[in-house]
């Protein structure tokens, strides 16, 4: 008789494993290297941005109390100083009368108070210039701290870094980036019928696509990708594979073989590792017989071997603790709300996530499934951009209800998108 799982409730499994910490470290890169890593401290701004009051346009910078009075009928006839462009620094404070050339980006002058663009001037040789309106005080300043203050966190650590905030680090001065280290995360796969992508297919066989999907989630999650092959379903060679490759990441995922059939191995050699399981069923689908256990300072993820059941697995348990060990304290999926473009009328006591395609129509986000909606569907995997999360329950969901969904391809996070999921229709 086969030995009967109790499955665990999708947000309490993820909470089992959250408990767990893989080694965080961090490590120094060049600015021009740091982007798409992770942040390892936060980034306050140590000076104002702009550090000084400038000018957005090319014009003349002037005192304001000059105009006064200016009109169609009445110019203002002002001295030209001198001129400056971006960088330089006009050496004496601006007297009554007096205005100087100021190119964008230049520091305005003591003295002066606004700018007047070059298109609003008529220029009288180049002495001086004639004005036939009245200047504002403050009227086109960028003003010093209007982009950011001094002191405040503009970045917190564990963000992806981005192409804005590589424009930041370079803005205060980093050229080398304190980053988080990427989390080594190994990858074998289990499986008799597998063959590697360079093989022609044989009868009875497959090709191993887990590896590589699974390669490129490590990769997009931030971490290192380690991939130690496919190994046949037996018990000895997939002890030593996973014994081996325990010793050099921080956390391993296993496909295939976590279920019950006579070659499914995997229950039996976190066993002989001595792992502390901490669930082998998750009340999910794809994904329900997700097995993670502790070996010793390491997790090891069994992920199913059916492909979108191994997909939805890494998502919702390896990618978070990565993204711990990057320092991010929104190391989860985002979740975001939309309406579903179809019915899903069948009723299931698990929670599933449907690979999805999200798209906007009259202002609305809707979301259909990318394909196939079966656990060993490889191809709505390609297409999706979110999980569609249908809480188990009695009933079945309609067309144009109001669901949760997980982003796939954000780089933001969340805290803990799973406490107030939507819940089962009724
Ligand atoms: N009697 C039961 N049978 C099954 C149960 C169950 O509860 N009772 N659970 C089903 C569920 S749900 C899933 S999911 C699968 C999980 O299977 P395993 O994790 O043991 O994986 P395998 O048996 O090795 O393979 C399953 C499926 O996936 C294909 N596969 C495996 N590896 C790869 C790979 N690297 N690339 C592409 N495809 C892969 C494999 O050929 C099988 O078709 O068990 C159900 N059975
Ligand atoms: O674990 Mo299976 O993926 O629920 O289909
Ligand atoms: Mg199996």
């Amino acid at each position: 008789m086969v030995e009967k799982r109790k499955p665990m409730p999708v947000e309490d499994a993820v909470r089992a494993v959250m408990k767990q910490t893989l080694a965080a470290e961090t490590e120094m890169l060049p600015l021009a290297e740091a982007h798409g890593r992770m942040l390892a401290e936060d980034l306050t701004a140590d000076h104002d941005v702009p550090p000084f009051n400038k000018s957005p346009y090319d014009g003349f910078a002037v005192r304001s109390e000059d105009t006064t009075g200016a009109g169609r009928d009445r110019p203002v006839t002002l001295t030209v100083a001198g001129e400056i462009g971006a960088g330089s620094v006009f050496p004496r404070p601006v007297e009554k009368g007096e205005v100087v050339r100021i190119m964008t980006g230049a520091e305005i002058p003591a003295g002066c108070d606004a700018v007047v663009m070059l298109e609003l001037v008529k220029e009288l040789g180049s002495d001086a210039i004639e004005l036939k309106r009245e200047i504002k005080h403050h009227d086109n300043i960028s003003f010093q701290g209007e982009d950011a203050k001094k002191g405040t966190v503009l970045v917190e650590k564990g963000t992806f870094i981005n192409p804005g905030i590589s424009a930041l680090l370079a803005t205060f001065g980093f050229a080398q980036v304190s980053v988080a280290k990427k989390p080594r995360v190994g990858i074998i796969a289990t499986g008799s019928e597998l063959l590697e992508a360079g093989e022609p297919l044989e009868p009875g066989k497959i090709r191993n696509s887990n590896a590589y999907m699974a390669i490129a989630q490590v990769e997009r999650a931030g971490g290192e990708a380690v991939y130690f092959g496919k190994f046949n379903d037996d018990f000895d060679d997939c002890l030593q594979a996973t014994t081996e490759a325990l010793q050099v990441v921080d956390a391993l995922i296993t496909t295939g073989g976590v279920s019950v059939g006579d070659y499914d191995y995997m229950p039996a050699i976190f066993e002989s590792l001595g792992a502390d399981v901490m669930f082998n069923k998750v009340a999910m689908r794809p994904g329900s017989v997700t097995t993670v256990a502790a070996a010793g300072s390491k997790v090891l993820f069994g992920l199913s071997g059916n492909p979108s059941a191994c997909y939805v697995g890494f998502e919702l348990f390896v990618r978070p603790l990565m993204r711990t060990a990057m320092k991010s304290s929104r190391p989860h999926l985002k979740k975001q709300s939309a309406f579903l473009a179809m019915d899903f009328p069948k009723a299931n006591p698990f929670t599933r996530f449907v690979r999805a395609s999200s798209y906007v129509e009259d202002g609305k986000v809707y979301v259909k499934p990318a394909g196939l909606d079966k656990s060993g569907s490889v191809t709505s995997i390609a297409g999706a951009d979110v999980f569609i999360v249908l809480p188990g329950g009695t009933r079945g969901y309609e067309k144009g209800m109001k669901v949760d969904t997980l982003l796939l391809e954000d780089t933001e996070g969340s805290e803990w998108p799973w406490s107030s999921i939507v819940p089962s229709y009724r």
